[in-house]
């Protein structure tokens, strides 16, 4: 699914009055619809509902869905936030209109206006919306942290007060809602951590624009979804050996992190490797042979550490390293050597994004069909520091150019830069994942797609998708705390069979 920076969710509104054509109040009636449905829907009609406006078309929104509301017999009360100037054509039509309906209509002119909101009362916010062009201040920030701080549910049009569509809002204040009724396509700001704590839940909610303007328009970040995975995932021939599938080979393990092998090695004959070998140290050889009885075994000359290359890497057709490697100075050689010799794709993960972040010169190395996948903290060791989650992002983009290899950033919305600078956001996956030992999983995944032809890109859309897709089932099935990174794997047959 596309993403939509507000400029563009704005050339498409008004694309959509010019090409239905329906005039510019019907599009705000069929946004407001959606909106009141909604609130129907969930049972927020048994309460109080106390809707502040502000004078801009996402205030015209509120306004509209006061009126909807009352019509179905809901108690509301509704608040305009007075600048002392006439709000837009829109916001006008639609004050007049529940002026003919309620009396109950405030002007807020200064905090003793501020109504008092209790638990059985839903606030709702549509004071601003994707028009926001410099943080808020003054009487509409007191009227956001009085909403915020009331005990009342609070609901969001369109997008928090005070948050930015496609920018950073770290160091500012927004309205803290419960739930966030998101038009059309998720805003850039709803995939930032940074922003987590203020949007609640989002709920996309089709408002009915013109289709041609979103065929047709380019974006510039995409939300991995159904469609984009059909495009992606390749069924298998009937008539195909495992000789199709590739070989892959993870290079994981030392001694007390055998573990991340296990998980690895498993993932990559889950998602489908024809054949897998792992690299281990000597102390890997009982563990993995008798857990993974269906991986070959390449064990390291040394006893707790790897050290050097297995003997004929052509043998492989995509390689993934890291996983519980550890940083000792022979392994750092050994993906010394790695990076200098090997062809295949590789995904670098855990402890080799740490070796790489200590020899930063290996990177350019780099290739391709590389994948490196850091979280967070990897990501800042290897990159350096930035000021909030969208400036990492735009890092991410540069630097998956720079080495032309891809960057996977993890977290709840994964990331993925590709050096052709396409962007994607995933979707699936939980709090469950949070968990030791789900990363080592994501990298046998990606070594195994990359084993079996997929590029890259492909592979790092389809292996993120699919195990966070994974990790939901385990977690309906087991719950996100009792979840351990293991269950993951047993939910990619599932994933497999809904594709
Ligand atoms: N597909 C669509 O697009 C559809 C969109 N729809 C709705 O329209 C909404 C966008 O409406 P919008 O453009 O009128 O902007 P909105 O946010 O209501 O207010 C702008 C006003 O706020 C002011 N202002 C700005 N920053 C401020 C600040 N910090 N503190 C105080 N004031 C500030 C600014 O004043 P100015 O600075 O220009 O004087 C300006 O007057 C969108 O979110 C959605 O809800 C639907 O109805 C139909 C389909
Ligand atoms: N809250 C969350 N929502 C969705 N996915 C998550 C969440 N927390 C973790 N994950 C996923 O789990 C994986 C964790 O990887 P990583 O941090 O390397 O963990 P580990 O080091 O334990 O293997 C990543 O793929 C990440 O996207
Ligand atoms: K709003």
């Amino acid at each position: 699914m596309k993403m939509f920076t507000a400029d563009q969710i704005r050339a498409w509104d008004a694309y959509t009055i010019a090409h239905e054509p329906i005039a510019s109040i019907d599009l705000m009636e069929r946004a407001a619809l959606a909106c009141s449905n909604w609130i129907l829907q969930h049972l927020f009609s048994k309460k109080k509902l106390h809707i502040f406006c502000g004078k801009g078309n996402n205030g015209g929104d509120g306004l509209a869905i006061a009126r909807l509301l009352l019509q179905e017999g809901v108690s509301v009360v509704t608040y305009i936030y007075e600048t002392g100037t006439k709000g837009t054509d829109d916001f006008q039509h639609n004050l007049e209109r529940l002026h003919k309906l309620t009396k109950e209509i405030h002007f807020i002119q200064s905090a003793e206006f501020f109504p008092a909101l209790t638990a059985d009362d839903v606030a709702i916010d549509a004071l601003l919306g994707t028009g926001l062009n410099k943080p808020i201040d003054g009487l509409m920030l007191q009227l956001v942290e009085h909403i915020s701080n009331s005990p009342a549910a609070v609901i969001s049009i369109d997008i928090p007060t005070g948050m930015f569509a496609d920018k950073s809002c770290k160091e500012y204040t927004c309205t803290r809602a419960d739930h966030t009724l998101n038009f059309l396509v998720y805003k850039l700001c709803f995939m930032m951590q940074e922003n987590a704590d203020w949007f609640g839940e989002v709920h996309l909610l089709d408002i009915g624009l013109h289709p041609t303007y979103y065929y047709e328009t380019i974006a510039f970040h995409q939300l991995i979804d159904q469609e984009i995975i059909s495009s992606i995932y390749r069924k298998r021939k009937p008539f195909s050996h495992k000789g199709v599938f590739g070989h892959a080979l993870i290079m994981a393990g030392s001694y007390g992190k055998n573990g991340a092998a296990v998980l690895s090695a498993k993932a990559a004959l889950r998602i489908g490797a024809g054949l897998l070998t792992v690299h281990t140290p000597k102390c890997g050889y009982t563990v993995l042979q008798s857990t993974v009885p269906e991986a070959m075994l390449e064990t390291d000359v040394e006893e707790q550490h790897l050290s050097t290359l297995p003997t004929d890497m052509s043998r492989y057709t995509a390689i993934g390293i890291g996983p519980g490697i550890g940083l000792h100075e022979q392994t750092a050689e050994l993906l010394m050597n790695l990076l200098h010799t090997a062809h295949q794709p590789v995904v670098l993960d855990a402890d080799a994004l740490n070796l790489l972040s200590i020899k930063k010169d290996l990177t350019k190395h780099l290739h391709e069909e590389c994948i490196l996948t850091p979280h967070p903290k990897e990501f800042e060791r290897l990159f350096g520091k930035t000021n909030n989650d969208f400036e990492r992002k735009e890092l991410a983009l540069q630097k998956a150019e720079e080495l032309n290899c891809v960057i996977v950033l993890k977290g709840h919305h994964t990331f993925i830069a590709s050096p052709n600078g396409d962007a994607w956001f995933n979707n699936t996956g939980n709090a469950g994942m949070a968990t030791a030992g789900s990363g080592d999983i994501l990298t046998g995944i990606l070594t195994g797609l990359l084993a079996q032809g997929y590029n890259a890109e492909e592979a790092a859309i389809l292996g993120v998708y699919i195990h966070g897709a994974a990790g939901d089932l385990a977690a309906q099935q087991l719950s996100q705390e009792a979840m351990m990174a293991g269950d993951i794997n047993q939910y990619i047959g599932s994933v497999f069979l809904q594709l």
